[in-house]
């Protein structure tokens, strides 16, 4: 027994203290009948991104890729939120070689998804602040409840969101809107975000979110997937070649940043304020 869970502690690199639990925060299920694949994000309350939700979403769309399914669908098993961004709470207090880890498994998510060569869409059944909004633009088409938020919020809590965090946001809206809304860090309401182009449809149910992005995604059908696939990467090569230039120093900017004392006292009085409102 203790042989055995030597071996796995070995396997994955040794012992990390945030990656303890076993069980997958993500799960994936393949419609039989249109080969599509729903990649569901399962980390109560909020989807907050910690690494093993970010380890596991990685995984989760590897194992989409190679069972040679025809799309992939993200959403979340919570009622209200897609994805609250990055676990701040993994954040705060923490060292550097954490704060690195962080970092690297939510770029190396992020480039995962958005350079996934399947069709991809994201039935965005709830609020979808800072990391989730990053999760949701690397999809290509975006269907999403009613009455929720969605945006990159980032300098509303003081920090910067890097140019690569950015591209799936450009890449759908045009620059003006999406430089006044990252100087605002504004989050858009659903029906705001649909007439900006933000967001491609509204649902009213998760049901309705999800057979819509199937019928995107079914809009292929008659397309030839190489084709199909070229073309989308050929879009998405320029922001991908960029990242992948700057993607070492990023991580280290990231860690600079995240460990001065003012942004970690922001980050507590952030999580201090976020848990008053949970019991108010
Ligand atoms: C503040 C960060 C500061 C510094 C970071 C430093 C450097 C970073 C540099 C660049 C980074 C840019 C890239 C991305 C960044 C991010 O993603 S940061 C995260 C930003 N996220 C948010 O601002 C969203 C915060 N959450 C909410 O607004 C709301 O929770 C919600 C609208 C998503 C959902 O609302 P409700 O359904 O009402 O849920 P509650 O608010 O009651 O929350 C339930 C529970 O969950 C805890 N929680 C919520 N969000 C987070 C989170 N992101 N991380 C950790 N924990 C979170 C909340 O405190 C409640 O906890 P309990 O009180 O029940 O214990």
């Amino acid at each position: 027994m203790l042989h055995s869970n030597l071996l796995r502690l070995v396997a994955r690199g040794g012992p990390k203290r945030w990656m303890s639990t076993t069980t997958k925060l993500t799960s994936v299920e393949v419609n039989d009948k249109t080969g599509i694949a729903t990649l569901t994000l399962n980390r109560p309350p909020v989807n907050s991104q910690n690494v093993q939700l970010l380890v596991d979403l990685q995984s989760s769309i590897g194992e989409i890729e190679s069972n040679k399914s025809r799309g992939l669908i993200l959403t979340s098993a919570c009622s209200n939120v897609f994805s609250a961004g990055l676990d701040i709470l993994e954040m705060y207090n923490t060292d550097e070689e954490r704060l690195r880890t962080i970092w690297t498994e939510l770029q190396n998510a992020w480039i995962a998804l958005y350079g996934s060569s399947l069709p991809t869409a994201a039935a965005i059944n709830g609020h979808a602040p800072a990391g989730g909004c990053l999760l949701a633009t690397a999809c290509e088409y975006r269907v999403m409840l009613p009455k929720r938020l969605i945006g990159l919020n980032e300098t509303q809590l003081g920090i910067i969101a890097p140019k690569w965090l950015m591209s799936g946001f450009l890449n759908v809206l045009p620059q003006r809107v999406a430089e006044r809304a990252l100087t605002q860090g504004r989050l858009f309401t659903t029906e705001e975000a649909l007439a900006e182009g933000l967001v491609d449809e509204i649902a009213n149910t998760k049901e309705e979110a999800l057979e819509k992005c199937a019928a995107f995604i079914g809009s292929f059908t008659k397309v030839n997937p190489l084709a199909r696939s070229l073309t989308k990467l050929q879009f998405r090569a320029e922001n991908i070649k960029e990242f992948e230039k700057i993607r070492k120093k990023d991580v280290e900017d990231f860690v600079a940043l995240a460990s001065r004392p003012e942004v970690q006292k922001g980050m507590g009085i952030y999580l201090e304020n976020l848990k008053k409102k949970s019991k108010k």
